[in-house]
């Protein structure tokens, strides 16, 4: 279903004060817009984008605004209030546009989760908003004074995005008569149902000139939140049978033996429990999801493969490997005299050093499958850390 959203861009921000329009003004080393659209556009399912600016401000966009490119970005001028400003934004809309987010430009924090809660709800009811209920005690003044309070009994403070069937809010803007606060306002006066969704705390509008300070913060919270070390664990378990032959492969080394393993590849139970241990811990499935057993290329292919390829994956997502721990279960062949080569062979495939790989033995105390000598079980873990 295609999605769009609207960023209203024309105001003025005369509470924030300042040289130029506060959507103008820098922001992390981009500007407060530029961290909106690179918030909303990011989200997957926004296809368009519309940013409705002043007539005045369109140079001062074009210089500080770095478009992204996946997905389309138009402008279109704003008018003198923000209904009127989200109308012009309605009416750039490609055609075929089913659900439609309009956004404040001044509001740079909205999260992908946040996003992705009023597209869900669209699915069912014509509009839905993000709001925070009201957790203080409400109070009426007059000249400093507290002359009452007020009842906060279901009362929301509201944010954006506020999102809409399109054709339902086209409708509502159209016959409005102005002046609305929202856009959440215009769909009610129009009879629409509009669900809540859970609102953030950090989506704040810039409104106040100490909303830039407060802004800043929140940045820096967030940039030290992804430099954060992330761990991550995962584990995996493997079996093959025995077959007829005279030798396995365990964790890349060709083990002298009675049978070999049974299986669509090399059948090295060892390397497959790692490679599982790592897609686990990048929550990237199993060997399977990546190389198919129905797939014949990979009919009788060496392990090395398979682990390479979790390996290289783990390291495009920014993750180095933190150490490996495999345990290898059966009665024969005798696991220990080829340890070290095992061990090697796996910081080899791996580019790591040995005294981060372990491979190590157990038997099932001739109980089970394994003490059967039916065949050859393996477990793993494996953490991977990103600075
Ligand atoms: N004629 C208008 C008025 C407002 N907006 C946009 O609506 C959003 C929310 O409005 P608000 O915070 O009130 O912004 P301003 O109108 O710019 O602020 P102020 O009232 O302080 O001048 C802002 O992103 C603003 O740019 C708009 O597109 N067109
Ligand atoms: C749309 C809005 O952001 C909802 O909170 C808000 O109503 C617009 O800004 P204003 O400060 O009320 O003008």
């Amino acid at each position: 279903m295609t999605v769009a959203g609207i960023v209203v861009a024309a105001g003025r921000g005369t509470r924030a004060g300042g040289e130029t329009p506060k959507q103008f003004q820098p922001l992390g080393g981009s500007t407060v817009l530029g961290q909106t659209l690179a918030a909303l556009s990011s989200h997957p399912a926004l296809t368009q984008l519309v940013v409705v600016l002043h007539p005045d401000d369109t140079d001062l966009f074009a210089a500080s605004i770095n478009l992204p490119e996946h997905c389309a970005i138009s402008t279109v001028p704003g008018g003198a209030t923000r209904d009127a400003s989200v109308r012009a934004g309605l009416a750039a809309l490609q055609d075929g546009t089913r659900k439609v987010l309009i956004h404040d430009a001044a509001r740079p924090f909205v999260t992908q989760a946040l996003i992705g809660r009023v597209i869900d709800a669209l699915d069912h009811a014509p509009g839905a908003a993000p709001a925070l209920a009201v957790t203080d005690a409400l109070w009426r003044g007059n000249d400093g004074n507290v002359v009452a309070l007020q009842d906060r009994t279901g009362l929301f403070r509201a944010q954006t995005p506020q999102g809409f069937r399109t054709s339902a809010i086209r409708a509502a803007h159209a016959s409005h008569s102005g002046g609305a606060a929202d856009d959440v306002a215009v769909a009610l006066a129009h009879g629409l149902d509009v669900t809540i969704v859970e609102g953030d705390e950090d989506n704040i509008k810039i409104t106040l000139p100490g909303d830039f300070a407060r802004a800043e913060a929140l940045l820096a919270q967030r940039e030290k939140e992804r430099h954060a070390m992330d761990i991550r664990l995962g584990n995996g378990f493997d079996v093959h049978r025995f077959c007829e032959g005279d030798a396995v492969i365990l964790c890349g080394v060709r083990v002298p033996h009675t049978h070999a393993l049974d299986g669509h590849s090399d059948a090295d139970v060892g390397m497959h429990a790692v490679t599982d241990a790592i897609y686990g811990a990048l929550a990237e499935g199993d060997i399977g999801r990546h190389f198919p057993p129905s797939d014949p290329q990979w009919k009788g292919a060496a392990s090395e493969v398979f682990l390479r390829h979790a390996v290289d994956l783990a390291r495009a997502k920014g993750f180095s490997i933190g150490n490996v721990d495999c345990t290898l279960i059966c009665e024969f062949p005798k696991i220990g005299p080829h340890g070290s080569a095992m061990q090697a062979e796996m910081a080899r495939i791996m580019g790591l050093d040995p005294s981060r790989v372990s491979v190590k033995a157990t038997t099932s105390e001739r109980l089970g499958f394994t003490g059967r000598s039916e065949g050859i079980a393996s477990i793993a873990t494996a953490t991977l850390v990103a600075p």
